[in-house]
């Protein structure tokens, strides 16, 4: 039963909700017709626990800027919080525990606390042996999501720990592949079944599989903990592991709610969050270059005016580059990385468009139909730098552009990200072309629905540029 003058929705069945009325392989269509029926807020039972669904930007803006401490909550005792021993940090609920650890990490991360190598030259970094690899390739065709992903994975690992692995490293294979299963399955219908049957949970079904790679992924942390804790210089960190360790010698025992558990978590959160959001978006960019040459022609016209003989971009640059910039975000608003956000819930009884929303209730922002509202963007379905341009050719970042979410909970690799995406592809236009191979038939744009999304395996031809960017 909905409670009173809760948002409308489809009639619930027992025990499954309406779960058998949407598609688990891609609900999106069915949560667009939902709306249409209901408005841009309504209900839907995943079991038996009620959801509210936030559709196009005006309801989803209400709830996590305007009434944002409301709905800055997280939903508890679901498979994820479970895996994640309820220490994490992305479903840590609203509290002291999970403002302290956001708050370090921001800090951390804006650079006041990593030491004598930035964030930027991290990046940078990596990106020469992405080079390297590319310019092997160079004249010909490749898949290029195992180099992507590596890369990706890399940089968060030299910021969370100090360390990048070399591309044939079996460590680094052991953890794209370990998070990128539990995605999977953290977002496929057996999470649903975990979520939806309590009963089931301690049978031998496939989301066990989930907490076994938890559990080897935990491992491999405590143990690369467990190394800092030895070769560190207090006060003098080297990376996300070394700064914790210092606030909380900074600290002490006393009132603290810095744990070395809860950095453990927490290094496990930012190197899950961390990967496959940024590859991927990397990785749709390069899509979307190879088969749009005209766009990645003005991009480099433009890399090459601000750049002229500089060797290497900055971050800096990004403020003379408004075509580039314009580019970037508009794969990454085709990307639609998290189309549902993480999922949120109130943390005290609330009202949003009228209706009323208990505390606790599970809340569904669908960035997806932010991102492609008719009425926020003037061509939402093609691929259309000019939405992110002004009339004098400025750069402008649409308020409907929701790709990190908003509020409280806003993406907090925000910052990271937009440095990687603009580095790595600035670099890699810089220094080659990409091309949609002659026989790969016609490219299919379309993403594969996930709870973090990817374009559909490729491949595309490398290129070097005969001016090397000067
Ligand atoms: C292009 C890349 C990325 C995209 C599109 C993205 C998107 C998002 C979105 C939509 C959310 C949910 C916000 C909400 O709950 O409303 C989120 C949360 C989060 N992201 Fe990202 N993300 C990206 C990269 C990263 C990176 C590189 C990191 C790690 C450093 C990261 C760390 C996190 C964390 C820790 C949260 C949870 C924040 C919280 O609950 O307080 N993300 N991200």
């Amino acid at each position: 039963q909905r409670p009173r003058n809760f948002p409308p929705g489809p009639p619930p069945v027992p025990i499954f909700g309406n779960v058998l009325q949407l598609s688990m392989k891609n609900p999106m269509a069915g949560l667009d017709k939902l709306s249409g029926e209901y408005g841009e807020v309504y209900s839907l039972f995943l079991g038996w626990r009620p959801a509210v669904v936030l559709h196009g930007l005006q309801a989803v803006r209400e709830a996590l800027v305007t009434k944002s401490v409301d709905f800055a909550g997280r939903p508890q005792g679901m498979m994820i919080n479970h895996v994640t021993e309820d220490k994490g940090l992305i479903m840590g609920n609203y509290g002291a525990v999970w403002k302290e650890h956001r708050r370090f990490a921001l800090t951390t991360m804006k650079n006041f606390g990593l030491g004598k190598r930035s964030m930027e030259e991290r990046i940078l970094e990596e990106t020469d042996h992405v080079c390297t690899r590319l310019g092997e390739n160079a004249g010909k065709s490749l898949d290029p999501v195992t180099l992507v992903h590596s890369a990706a994975s890399n940089i968060i690992c030299s910021v969370l720990f100090g360390h990048r692995y070399d591309y044939q490293d079996p460590v680094l294979s052991f953890v794209i592949n370990s998070f990128k299963e539990n995605a999977q399955i953290a977002n496929g219908p057996w999470a649903a079944v975990y979520d939806t049957f309590p009963l089931l949970r301690r049978l031998p079904l496939p989301f066990r599989r989930v907490f076994d790679n938890y559990r080897a992924l935990k491992k491999h942390t405590v143990e690369i903990v467990e190394q800092h804790k030895h070769t560190r210089a207090p006060g003098e960190p080297r990376d996300v592991v070394d700064c914790y360790l210092d606030e909380m010698d900074k600290r002490g025992p006393e009132g603290c709610v810095l744990e070395e558990e809860r950095l453990v978590m927490l290094l496990l959160d930012l190197h899950f969050a961390g990967t496959d959001t940024s590859s991927n978006s990397i990785l749709t960019a390069l899509l979307y270059l190879a088969t749009h040459t005209h766009i990645q022609a003005q991009c480099q016209t433009e890399i090459d005016g601000v750049l002229g003989g500089k060797e290497r971009v900055s971050f800096e640059d990004r403020h003379r580059m408004p075509y580039v910039m314009a580019t970037i975000h508009e794969t990454q608003r085709l990307a639609n990385i998290a189309p549902l956000g993480v999922f949120h819930a109130t943390i005290r009884p609330t009202k949003l468009m009228g209706y009323d929303i208990p505390e606790g209730t599970l809340v569904i922002t669908n960035l997806t139909s932010v991102l492609f509202e008719s009425s926020q963007w003037e061509r939402p379905n093609d691929f259309n730098p000019a939405h992110f341009l002004n009339d004098d050719g400025q750069f402008v970042k649409p308020e409907a552009f929701l790709v990190f979410s908003a509020g409280p909970r806003v993406c907090l690799g925000e910052l990271l990200a937009r440095m990687e995406l603009f580095l790595i592809l600035v670099t890699l236009l810089q220094r080659f072309h990409f091309l949609w191979p002659e026989d790969a038939g016609n490219p299919d744009l379309s993403p594969v629905f996930g709870g973090i999304q990817s374009p559909k395996p490729y491949r595309v031809s490398v290129r070097l540029r005969g001016n090397q960017g000067a």
